[in-house]
């Protein structure tokens, strides 16, 4: 038996379920033992897939209702008042592991014997052919007794199977890379997805979609550069096969030339790949050439209004420039490069002839052996060149896979969010193939929920919606600095009370800690001390997924998708499958619906990036009717208004009285002319709520408030 401590607003929950050994304080850092049990706090997504084809119920902790006991196992799952104090126990996994790409490769069993089998194959079909060229020069000699139209029978077998060989081992191996690469992709995006939103603090968008783009793309080269003839695992073995035949052959010669052959060709080749930097100089010229080309031209209008023209063609002509020295340095090392792989064929046959040359003379060996040594120069060679080149590509890869583990070692997964999305798809169809991509055989438990059965006992998702209908929400005491700020304490000591299905505004100087709280609100971020509670409950209770499905915000630049205007308003219940007229019904809600019809293919007319397509105020119209669809009991609006001219303005606000309707709604304005019919006006100012209570009953303080409208010139009264 084993036992689980929590935080007692969950305590409250589960005690109707089983009755607790201890009773504990109402604060969070107070906890409370629970018996139990079940054995199994959450069979692994795989084993869910497989127990039901297509059907998977979710785990049982997130059934409600008396008969679903809450099920915890392992001791000691908490959560505690500080999330950071929680986090600090638990080492982050390493994103790309060995034992992450065993287990990938592992699901190709098959695969990976049948491109053995065929490597081994088109291996020895390469390394048989000089030994049979050599024959074919002794049959013609008349020195071997053997029937020609043999031995060019055998040599046409060889020529025929080496390729179809080689087709079914690239093919093979090709696939099973381009799969594991997919997989990997897959996780590296969610793992991204997942983390805390300091961690998207701390990096830069292109840092991040490198690490997909870039990083990945050397791990992926790692095999699909390197399984052509003269690369990788054949290169490898091609190597070994002919140093081992040109032993058998000739042991009095293979010492020497071997030796000779081998010290040349990885010489050659350790040069050639120093030159490597040249060749990476010179597609970077490329880029800045692009770059420049697309800045000027996606800044047209500002070039024009400054007269730029003349300074982006210097920067354009500087680009240019190093761009031509580069290309002509690439030119000299690429021809220097051409005639050293020559030069090490040359010196290799130089040397074959005169030692061979002579033994031959003295009859000590035959024309087809140095016949055949003559091929096997080609293939050590090429295939030597080859193998330094994958080894290089491999210290490529290996440097890629650190890069994307050092920027994961820095984060932190949120895992409250991280389970409820996890929770999400197992509640739907896991057969599908796109979402299959992102999970492992039981590699996620131990990778992304380390802390398992602490969020298996988050309470059930069901109440926080009547919660939120229901009750107030609450800034209890709450102390907030922002992780990458530590040093900085923004809230201190915070209180105020939302109450249910009222307005309440949010006013008070810039960088007062007005934005903070809708950050905190949105669980983008928790506070270091204190709570937030909805209808009593602390809301760290429920899972991040569940809690954004109870809290809409619209700020002044929202944000769109890339897609077209039905779609974006239909990402309001990205969940569900949304029919045409719930668009429209919000769309006319949100006052868009007539400018929608109006744009040439309506609701299908793609809004471009980040809605670029659209004005300010119709893009804030797309955005309430998303949030109008989304339906959720809590309403965020932050400076929702001000960005927008007269007309706007009005049609956006009566948008957003129809939204606000019946829903618990924080405000936050600069204009304070806009928030004066506010049920209360709360004052931010040092971290706290200075002042509380309505426009007139501020204005009669005589406060900071009060002194605010004078500034802005407000004649109320
Ligand atoms: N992600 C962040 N990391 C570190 N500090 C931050 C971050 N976001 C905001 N801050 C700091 O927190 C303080 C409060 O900022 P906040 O945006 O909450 O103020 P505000 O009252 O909303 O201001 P405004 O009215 O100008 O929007 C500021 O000093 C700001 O520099």
């Amino acid at each position: 038996m084993a036992s689980a401590t929590l935080p007692l607003p969950l305590r409250s929950h589960l005690t109707r379920l089983k009755p607790p050994i201890s009773h504990a304080p109402r604060a969070l850092a107070c906890h409370v033992k629970l018996s139990h049990s079940h054995s199994n706090p959450f069979p692994p997504f795989s084993l869910l897939r497989s127990r039901s084809k297509g059907v998977v119920r979710p785990p049982s902790a997130y059934v409600s209702g008396p008969a679903s006991d809450p099920i915890i196992t392992e001791p000691d799952p908490k959560v505690e008042s500080s999330n950071d104090a929680h986090d600090e126990t638990v080492e982050p996994p390493s994103a790309i592991s060995s034992s992450l790409l065993w287990s990938l490769l592992m699901r190709y069993k098959l695969r990976l014997a049948v491109s053995a089998v065929t490597l081994i194959g088109c291996s020895a079909c390469t390394l048989s052919m000089p030994l049979f060229s050599g024959r074919f020069f002794e049959v013609l000699i008349g020195t071997r007794p053997e029937p020609l139209w043999r031995l060019l029978s055998t040599v046409g077998v060889l020529y025929t199977l080496e390729p179809v060989l080689t087709i079914i081992y690239v093919v093979n191996m090709n696939t099973i890379w381009e799969k594991v690469m997919s997989t990997l992709r897959a996780q590296i995006f969610r793992r991204l997805l997942i983390q805390k939103v300091e961690f998207f603090d701390r990096y830069k968008v292109g840092e991040l979609t490198a690490l997909l783009t870039s990083d990945l793309g050397s791990l992926k080269d790692i095999v699909s550069e390197n399984i052509s003839r003269d690369r990788g695992f054949r290169a490898l073995s091609e190597v070994i096969g002919t140093i081992c035949i040109l032993f058998t052959l000739a042991p009095q010669l293979a010492p020497i030339l071997g030796i000779l052959m081998l010290t040349v060709s990885v010489l050659v080749a350790v040069y050639k790949r120093s030159t490597v930097p040249v060749f990476k100089a010179h597609g970077l010229a490329q880029a800045s050439i692009s770059d420049c080309a697309t800045e000027t031209f996606s800044a047209i209008r500002t070039v024009r209004s400054f007269s730029g023209e003349k300074r982006q063609m210097s920067m354009f002509g500087s680009q240019v420039m190093a761009f031509q020295s580069s290309g002509i340095k690439l030119g000299t090392f690429k021809s220097l490069n051409e005639s050293l792989t020559r030069v090490a064929v040359y010196i290799s046959l130089m040397s074959l002839y005169c030692l061979g040359g002579s033994k031959v003379k003295a009859g000590e060996l035959s024309v087809g052996t140095i016949a055949s040594f003559i091929g096997y120069t080609f293939t050590l060679t090429f295939a030597v060149q080859g193998l330094v080149n994958t080894f290089g590509d491999l210290r490529g890869s290996l440097a890629a896979v650190e890069r994307i583990n050092s920027v994961f070692s820095g984060g932190q997964i949120d895992e409250a969010l991280a389970y409820g999305l996890e929770r999400d798809i197992r509640r739907k169809e896991v057969d599908d193939e796109k979402l299959g991509l992102f999970f492992v055989n039981g590699f996620e438990e131990k990778n992304i929920f380390p802390n398992i059965h602490y969020m298996s006992a988050l309470r059930s998702a069901s109440n926080v919606h009547s919660l939120a209908w229901s009750g107030d929400v609450c800034l209890e005491d709450v102390h907030f600095s922002y992780p990458l700020r530590p040093d900085v304490e923004i809230l201190n000591g915070l209180n105020l009370r939302l109450k249910c299905g009222t307005v309440t505004a949010l006013v008070g100087s810039s960088g007062a800690g007005k934005s903070t709280i809708v950050q905190l609100l949105a669980r983008f971020y928790e506070p270091s001390r204190g709570c937030i509670t909805v209808s009593g409950e602390d809301v760290r209770t429920f899972d991040k997924s569940e809690w954004a499905r109870v809290v809409s915000i619209v700020n002044q630049e929202p944000v769109l998708f890339s897609v077209s205007v039905g779609e974006n308003i239909a990402y309001g219940l990205p969940d569900n499958n949304v029919s045409k007229d719930d668009v429209i019904k919000a769309a006319k809600a949100a006052n868009a619906h007539d400018f929608i019809i109006s744009l040439p293919q309506g609701y299908d007319t793609l809004v471009g990036e980040r809605g670029g397509l659209l004005s300010g105020g119709q893009r804030q119209r797309i955005a309430i009717a998303r949030a109008l669809l989304k339906n959720a009991p809590i309403l965020i609006l932050d400076e929702a208004t001000s960005a927008l001219d007269a007309i706007s303005e009005r049609l956006v606000q009566d948008a957003l009285s129809h939204l606000m309707k019946g829903r618990t709604t924080l405000v936050i304005a600069h204009k304070l002319s806009t928030v004066q019919n506010a049920d209360q006006i709360a004052l931010c100012s040092s971290g706290r709520i200075a002042e509380l209570g309505s426009h007139f009953e501020l204005l009669a303080k005589k406060g900071q408030y009060a002194s605010l409208v004078g500034t802005q010139r407000l004649a109320f009264e």
